[in-house]
Order: structure tokens, then sequence, then C-alpha cells
């Protein structure tokens, strides 16, 4: 419907209710069917599938709105006009206000990389038509030179046959079989004419071509002879050329996708087997009403639109595989996607020419040259558009998850490779899995690496976590004492970073298989306990916490770490509760179902973070070799600096380790002489003792390290500084006792 035509209806709706309004008597249940039949009447119909309003085409066919007034009419006195004979919406001023504005500029001429990318392609893609045929080009002229014989000859027959008008000749024959004698002689005449005309045509130009080549042949240099020559071989060469062989050959074959189409759409959504679709279909309505033409997006097709009353495009997303089927595409081509903005039922469906897992990824522009400013975007996967995903690595802590296989540790070791190109960066890197996956970053950069779930590993991992821990709290006393035009918001900035006397540049630790810190038995409280804290404060003091597991679940995930990490990345998984665990609460009900990945989708996973709702993105694959050539170009930058430290250094960085004399339970009964104390009373005398370790730990903290020795805190009588007595949060002597002496029998057992 065009303008015209919606100011038209409008004017006439205008005056239906004017004028029901005016009578408003007995006849006014009338008024109301005839006005709902004359909405009805007026509403697009069209022979093409056109692009309706939500409102026009889910609001029910004509022929029911009518019915159900015609109900309401039987009864005039308890009509209830529901809808106000007023304004139909926002006014002119207000849509426009609320409008969507379109970007002028595609997206990847907005971006440099992008607008770069595409023309290095475009640069490959001319060369290497070019050296294609270049190399063919003798071939080429061979072709032609053995056809030319045959192009003269066909030339030869096409001017004969101009000449003697050959193309009237079938109307003459047919005027000789109708013996139609007059207009045999007309054409007959009309024939002579052209012969003639022709006739002299071909005298002269033959005058004139016949005394051009010889001028040329007795004037010209060899190389014009030459030219010329092979030019007009060129050209009976081309024109011999049968149309079943031409003569030169194809230097690229591109793959060939079906065009997406609104039928096409809708025969899927058909398919899904959603009743609400399937009535809406049945009722001769289309199921899906287009908001936007179909159009082209990236390497692949567009479709948006809203679904009936009710469906939600989690419906969809539920059956992508029954989707793919319907529209006769692999799995990893189809990508029905909900609109943030808009409400739940606005479908927007990305359909590629390429299956997302096997279509080519552009080159990482970090894969060969260049560093990081971990404070700035990094390009780190595509979208299924093949657009680059873009992560800040500062001010984050980070989850990954997924099931085994999926590619959980290869995200990891490209995240911590990203932080390696920022020779600022100090990198502690954790492989709990104990193969080897991070050793090429950390063998190279790492300031603390260790690969393995040994005791003597878990020792030397939770004696780091708590050295930064404490480097944290020095940070964030530093920052304090900042001055405000260098610290405005209280948190690390590249600047600072750059100040090496204030020690604050970036600390990245990146864990692999995090599960087992957290399911240890005797300090996994403790691992839960320092980890909670540096997701919370870490990423304003610059500390960058990265853990992957491959059971996201209350237990191996502690909900203090995953309700509080900014950055998550799930690949596939199994069930809604680690689709959860890892994405947010309520995501799987919102459509954001790592789910429905499939299991060739490695790497694909759905990306949250970066201020931006949830995208899918196929980080960028770097094998073991390409990371070691990354992580060589970052630890050459390192040395150049001077921020080469640690293992990759080869010093030692072990202060201390976990069975070194440093235990809770011993360092609680060496500062506790009585039977009961508060927490808060323990952990300062602690702080005392150990400063490297307890300064800055307060009740809660004491009662969750207690928590994996069995020790539980309660109630307990003391009194304040000031004399007075009071209930608070302490422990008895007598359960530390007993928790150290079972600690002990059990490694004596062990032994
Ligand atoms: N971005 C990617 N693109 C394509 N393939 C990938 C990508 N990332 C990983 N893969 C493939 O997935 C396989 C599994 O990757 P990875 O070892 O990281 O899985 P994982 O989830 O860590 O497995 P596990 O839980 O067993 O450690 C790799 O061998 C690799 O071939």
């Amino acid at each position: 419907m065009n303008h015209d035509d919606s100011e038209r209806e409008r004017e006439l709706f205008a005056r239906l209710e004017a004028d029901m309004t005016s009578r408003s008597g007995p006849d006014a249940g009338a008024d109301l069917v005839d006005l709902d039949k004359a909405r009805s009447a007026t509403r697009p119909d069209g022979a093409d599938r056109p692009i309706e309003s939500a409102d026009g085409a889910q609001a029910g066919s004509g022929a029911e709105s009518a019915d159900r007034a015609e109900d309401e009419s039987a009864d005039p006195e308890k009509t209830v006009v529901v809808d106000s004979p007023g304004p139909d919406g926002p006014g002119f001023w207000d849509g426009a206000r609320r409008a969507r504005r379109l970007p002028i500029l595609p997206a990847w001429v907005r971006s440099r990389a992008e607008l770069a990318a595409s023309a290095r392609w475009l640069a490959g893609y001319s060369g290497h038509i070019t050296a294609y045929h270049a190399v063919r080009t003798p071939l080429y002229a061979g072709k032609l030179a053995l056809r030319s014989p045959a192009g003269a000859a066909k030339t030869v027959g096409a001017v004969g046959r101009w000449l003697a008008d050959a193309e009237g000749a079938p109307l003459r024959r047919w005027a000789v079989a109708e013996a139609n004698a007059q207009e045999y002689f007309r054409l007959s005449r009309q024939r002579d004419h052209r012969v003639k005309l022709r006739a002299l045509l071909f005298v002269l130009a033959s005058i004139v071509g016949v005394g051009a080549a010889i001028a040329l042949y007795v004037l010209a240099p060899t190389w014009v002879h030459l030219v010329t020559g092979g030019a007009l071989v060129a050209a009976l060469g081309w024109i011999g050329a049968p149309a079943d062989a031409p003569v030169i050959t194809r230097a690229v074959q591109r793959p060939k996708a079906d065009k997406l189409t609104s039928d096409m759409v809708l025969r899927a959504l058909g398919a899904l087997g959603i009743p609400a679709i399937n009535q809406a279909q049945a009722k001769g309505r289309d199921g899906l009403a287009f908001v936007a033409p179909i159009t082209r997006d990236g390497p692949g097709w567009r479709a948006e639109g809203d679904l009936p009353f009710g469906v939600t495009v989690t419906d969809v997303i539920d059956r992508r595989e029954r989707l793919a089927s319907g529209l006769r595409r692999p799995l990893g081509c189809v990508w029905p996607e909900a609109v943030p903005e808009e409400h739940t039922g606005r479908l927007v469906m990305w359909v590629g020419d390429q299956d997302m897992s096997k279509a080519k990824q552009p080159a990482w522009p970090l894969a060969k040259t260049g560093s990081v400013n971990l404070f700035k975007p990094v390009a780190w996967g595509t979208d299924q558009r093949g657009r680059w995903v873009e992560l800040t690595l500062m001010y984050i802590a980070g989850i990954i998850g997924a099931i085994p296989r999926m590619g959980k540790t290869f995200l990891l070791r490209l995240l911590l490779l990203i932080a390696a190109l920022d020779q600022r960066a100090e990198l502690h890197t954790y492989d709990l899995k104990g193969t080897g996956d991070l050793d090429p970053v950390g063998d190279r950069v790492s300031h603390r690496h260790r690969a393995g779930d040994e005791d003597e590993d878990i020792e030397y991992i939770l004696n780091g976590l708590r050295e930064v821990r404490t480097e944290m709290r020095r940070r964030t006393k530093v920052i304090r004492g900042l001055p405000r035009d260098l610290c405005p918001e209280s948190k690390v900035t590249s600047e600072l970073a750059d100040k090496k006397e204030l020690g604050l540049h970036p600390i990245v630790i990146g864990v692999d298989e995090c599960q087992v810190l957290f399911e240890h038995a005797k300090y996994g409280g403790e691992f839960e306990e320092i980890c909670t804290d540096l997701v919370k404060r870490g990423p304003a003091t610059g500390i960058v916490l990265l853990l992957a597991t491959q059971r996201p679940d209350a237990k191996s995930l502690p909900t203090g770490i995953s309700a509080n990490a900014g950055a998550r990345w799930c690949l596939k998984v199994m069930s809604q509760v680690e689709n959860d665990m890892v994405l947010g609460t309520s995501a799987y009900k919102r459509g954001i179902r790592a789910t429905m990945f499939a299991w060739a989708d490695k790497g694909i996973c759905y990306f949250v973070g970066e201020g931006a709702d949830a995208r899918i993105v196929r980080g960028v694959f770097a094998d073991a070799p390409t990371a070691d050539t990354i992580a060589l170009r970052a630890r050459a930058a390192r040395m150049l600096a001077g921020t080469l430290t640690g293992h990759a250094a080869g010093e030692a960085v072990e202060s201390e380790t976990a069975g070194s004399g440093y235990d809770l339970l011993a360092d609680i009964l060496a500062v506790m002489p009585e039977d009961k104390a508060w927490n808060e009373v323990i952990v300062a005398r602690l702080a005392n003792l150990r400063p490297e370790v307890y300064q800055g730990w307060g009740a809660e903290q004491l009662t969750a390290a207690l928590k994996p020795h069995g020790v539980s805190t309660g109630q307990v009588w003391g009194t304040t500084d000031a004399g007075k007595g009071a209930n608070r949060r302490g422990i008895k002597r007598a359960a530390i006792l007993a928790a150290a002496d079972t600690e002990s029998d059990g490694q004596a057992g062990a032994a």
C-alpha cells in the first residue's frame, strides 16, 4: 500500500468514526460492524506478497474481526469501543524521533580493517585472473590461429548472404507458397533495391579496404603489419570458435547458492510444526509478516519479519535443524536470530551461501605482524557474515565453556596470544588438562606457567593466585593514592600501565579446565575465594582472569565467578543449565542457545561482552605452529622492551609453596591461644604473622577458606576493645585442632 492509499484509508476511518460518534444511538453497534468491515476491506491483499505491519497481518482476517464485531453488536448497550477514535498512534515527529536510522555507509566501508581486507581480496582476485590468462595466452593464440580459416569462411558466407538479402528469402518463399503474387512482387522489388544498394556499398568498401591494405603494406613499419595481421587472425579465430568451445576458459568458478525467496522462507516456517504458524498458513495467511525486503547481507541473505502472535523467535531457534531442512540448506548456513530491541516475535533469518564452519575466514591481521594495546579493541573472530568481531581484554573477567573437543582450549590460547602481543602484559598460564596446549604461549612469554594437575602443580598455581591477589590489593592502594586527573575513573588506564614505576601493567591469567581447581579437596575453597575476588575487583586494577571449563556447572564454575564475568564465550553445550551458567541466567529463555550448535561447529560460540548482545562468532583458528610463531614474535618484542620475566625468562618465580611451612590451620593454631575467637580478631593476627598471604582478609574470607578443611564458623561470644560483650562470627580452637589432626592422619595414611 502506498502513502496515498494509507492517507485515503485514514480519512475513510476518520469519517466513519466521526459519523458513528455523532449518532451514538441504537445504530452504533451496526456502525462498529461497518467500521471493522471497512478496515478489513481496505487491508492490502495484493498479488505480490506485501510487506505488512504486524497488526495488518496478524490481527486476524477481515471476516474474523467482522464476526467478532457482529457478536458484540448483538447487544448494543454492552458494546465497548476498545479502539479509541483518536489518532492512530504517535504523531509524525514522535515517529521520526524513534525511527531507527540505517547506516549511511555499509559496515564494511566504515571499518578500515574490513575495507583494507576487501581491497586486498580484490587485488588478489584480479591478480589471479590476470595470471591465469597470461599463462594461457600462447594457448589462446594457437586456438585463434587454428580457428581463423573457419572464421574467414564464416565471414565470407555472412557477407554473401547479406549481399543476396538472404534474410528476406523465407518471406519470398512464403509468398510463392501462398500464391500471393502482389506480396511476392513487392518483396522482389524490395530485394532488388537492397541488393543494388548493398553491392554498391560492398564495391566502395572493397576499394577503400584494398587501398588501405596496400597503403598499410607499403608505408607502415613491420610491427604495424604484425599487429594488424594478428588482430585480423584473432578476430577471424574468435568468429570461427564453436559456441560450445570458447577460446577463453574461466579462471574462477563461483559456488552457486540459490536466492532466498519469501516462498522458501514461508515454506520452511510451515515445516517447523509450530501450530500458530500452521494455523495462519491454513487460513491463507503467510505465518510471517515481512517487515523488510529480503536482501543480500554479506555472503548471504537476510529476511526479517514478525511471527504470529504468541510465537517467539526461540520457538524457531529450537527447531533450527528443521528450518535448515525446510530451506534445503546445510545447517551451518541457517542462523535464525532475535532482534534485541524489538518484541520477542521479530525474527531475523540470515541464510549464508556457505556453511559458517567451512567458509574461509579472512586472514587474521595479527597472524603475521602487529602488536596489541590491550586497552583497545582487537579482532579475535568473525561473525556469520565474515565481519571481524572485536574485544577489549582489559576490564573484563571471562569464562569459556563448552563440551570437550569444540575448541575451548584453542579459544583460550588465542586470547592469551592476543595478550602476549601487548609487551606490557604479564601472563600467567595454567593448563590443568596437562597436554601442553598452552605451552607455545607459556614457555615463550608467561611469567608463570604450569601444565598438569599434580599436587605440586596445584600448589604452584595456588601460590601464583595468592600473589596476584596480594598484588591486586597493592594496586587498589596505588590507584586510590593517584591524583584524580591521572586516574579519573579509579581504574588502570593505558597511560598508567606505561608508567613502570607504578607497576600497573596488565596481568592476564588464563586457566584451562578450571574445574580442577574449584573441585580440589583441600584448596578448592581458597581457589574459589581468590578467583571470586579477582573476578570482582581485578578488572579495574588491570588484572584479567580467563577461565575455561568443559563442565560448566555450579561446582566447577562457582556462581560468584560466573555471575560476575564481563565476557562469556559459550561453544557447544548440551543443556540449558550449562548454557545459562556460561551465558548468564535466562540466556536460554531469551533464545541465546549454544545447544543449537552442531558437532561440526568447532570454534563457533556465542559471545557476550564488549557492550553488545550475544553474537555468534567463529574464533580465529590458530593451530599450534601458528601459535608458536606468534608467541615467538611476542617474546622478541618483550626481550627488546625488557619485559620478559619469570618462567619464560628462565627465572625461578616460586617464592613459597603451599606445602613448605604455610598451612592455614597451623597458622590459626599459632595465633589462637584462646578456646574461641572472632574471625576478625584471627584475620588481624594472621595478617601480622604472614602479611603477604593474609593482608586484607576479612571475616568472610576466613569462613570461606576454612570450608574446604571441614571447619564451619558460628556465633561466638567475645568482648570488643571497648570492653563490651557481643556475639560475632568466630571459630573454636577445638574444631581447628580436630581438622588439623584429621588432615595429618590423612596425609600419613596416603604416605
Ligand atoms: N576456531 C576454530 N576453527 C576451526 N576449528 C577449530 C577452531 N578451534 C578449534 N578447532 C578444532 O577443534 C578441535 C578441538 O579444539 P580444542 O582442543 O580447543 O577443544 P577443547 O574444547 O579444548 O577440547 P578438550 O575439552 O578435550 O580439551 C581442534 O583440534 C581444532 O581442530
